[in-house]
């Protein structure tokens, strides 16, 4: 993996770059859609390259662990082949969605056990095996396995569990080394950095995390329920220690107010299930606010879904429409509410981009997140 910073905001640390893998230029920052189990859910291959066009999707180590299971994606020679994606794809290590999905799971140094949420089966993840599950999905991102410590949580919890994320690391890594690619292209490692909402905490692990010298970086622990302001001054702390030449991901993160503070903090990678999830309930976001669909007051306004908007549906379809779909709870109404915020998610992005390189990131970044906060 290559990255190369092309440009640096004068009033803040936004950075636009270009990182370079074996299926493509990923132009950061960058928004990379939630594709859970091998789907971004609702949305063809097809339309997520015409109209949303992401360079990068994420995929699941837990879910496709358990479901087709590795032995499929093998067979099907890794997932972008089982789901004809040609582009990038970032996994996860499944540390989190244990942590958030399993119902009883246990956490030891050897790993963690848990339960299937599918079949209620007993399973057992730990650093080395997650390394072999993660070369055989073929992902061209892969996450160390961590513990996403919970918050809140007190200091000494916190303490411990950063602690046994960095001797996970350790073991990734010492297994990693081990394992060749399978399928002929170059996989890069990120390591994650934990310590909670303390800041020294922070800082020892964002120091440990440098340490390895990996092609990119993640924040993790964050957007786990913490006020915003906590977010980012502990990205604020993270982001002064971790190397500039390389890309930094801030996992889970966030709402288009959160992404835009994060990029001013010079962070250039994101992902966040909102978009996805809240469309599907009928929350939009639009440049100028958040409109939740199912409202009365839409129920005659014929005008398009979103006059600045940059994909189809945007302008091929009213908000009354829209609202009738969901009214009538027709499938077609998540679609197009997914490919609306996806769309909006990648414009944002993109605009934060230009900006940068144009030189007034920060004055449009203001003027962008006083916009974003009315409620339509
Ligand atoms: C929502 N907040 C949040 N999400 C977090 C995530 C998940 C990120 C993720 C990646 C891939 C998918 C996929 F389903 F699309 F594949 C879905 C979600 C974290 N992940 C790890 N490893 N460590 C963390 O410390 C951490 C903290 C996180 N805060």
């Amino acid at each position: 993996m290559k990255f190369d910073l092309v440009h640096k905001d004068p009033l803040s640390k936004a950075r636009a770059g270009s990182i370079t893998t074996d299926h493509g230029v990923i132009e950061t920052p960058i928004f990379m859609p939630v594709g859970t189990v091998a789907s971004v859910k609702g949305v063809h291959q097809r339309e997520l390259k015409n109209d949303i066009n992401p360079d990068i999707i994420l995929g699941n180590t837990y879910h496709l662990y358990l479901r087709p299971q590795t032995e499929i994606l093998e067979k099907a020679g890794g997932l972008h082949k089982f789901m004809n994606w040609d582009r990038n794809i970032l996994t996860d290590s499944g540390g989190y969605q244990v942590y958030s999905l399993s119902s009883n799971r246990k956490i030891k140094e050897e790993g963690v056990k848990f339960k299937s949420h599918i079949d209620g089966s007993y399973h057992f993840f730990s650093p080395e095996n997650v390394m072999e599950i993660q070369r055989t999905i073929g992902a061209d991102i892969i996450m160390a396995f961590d513990e996403c410590t919970p918050y809140p949580c007190d200091y000494r919890y916190a303490k411990r569990s950063m602690h046994m994320t960095h001797r996970w690391l350790d073991r990734c890594i010492a297994h990693l080394d081990k394992l060749p690619f399978k399928y002929g292209y170059e996989q890069t490692f990120f390591p994650i950095v934990q310590g909670s909402t303390y800041k020294d905490l922070r800082q020892q692990s964002a120091e440990y995390i440098a340490n390895v010298g990996a092609q990119g970086n993640a924040i993790g622990g964050l957007s786990v329920g913490e006020p915003a302001e906590e977010m980012y001054a502990m990205t604020e702390v993270v982001t002064a220690i971790l190397p500039e030449d390389k890309p930094r991901y801030l996992m889970g993160v966030g709402t288009p107010v959160n992404i835009l503070e994060n990029i001013a903090l010079g962070i250039d990678m994101f992902d966040c299930v909102m978009p996805t999830r809240n469309a599907r309930n009928g929350m939009l976001f639009t440049a100028n606010g958040s409109i939740n669909i199912k409202n009365k007051k839409w129920e005659a306004d014929f005008s398009p879904i979103d006059e600045m908007g940059i994909t189809f549906v945007d302008t091929e379809y009213s908000k009354a429409y829209l609202r009738h779909l969901f009214a009538a709870n027709e499938y077609l109404g998540k679609q197009i509410a997914t490919i609306h915020n996806l769309g909006f998610y990648m414009w944002l992005v993109r605009e934060a981009r230009e900006r940068i390189i144009a030189g007034d990131f920060y004055q449009w970044k203001e003027k962008m997140v006083k916009q974003m906060s009315q409620r339509l």
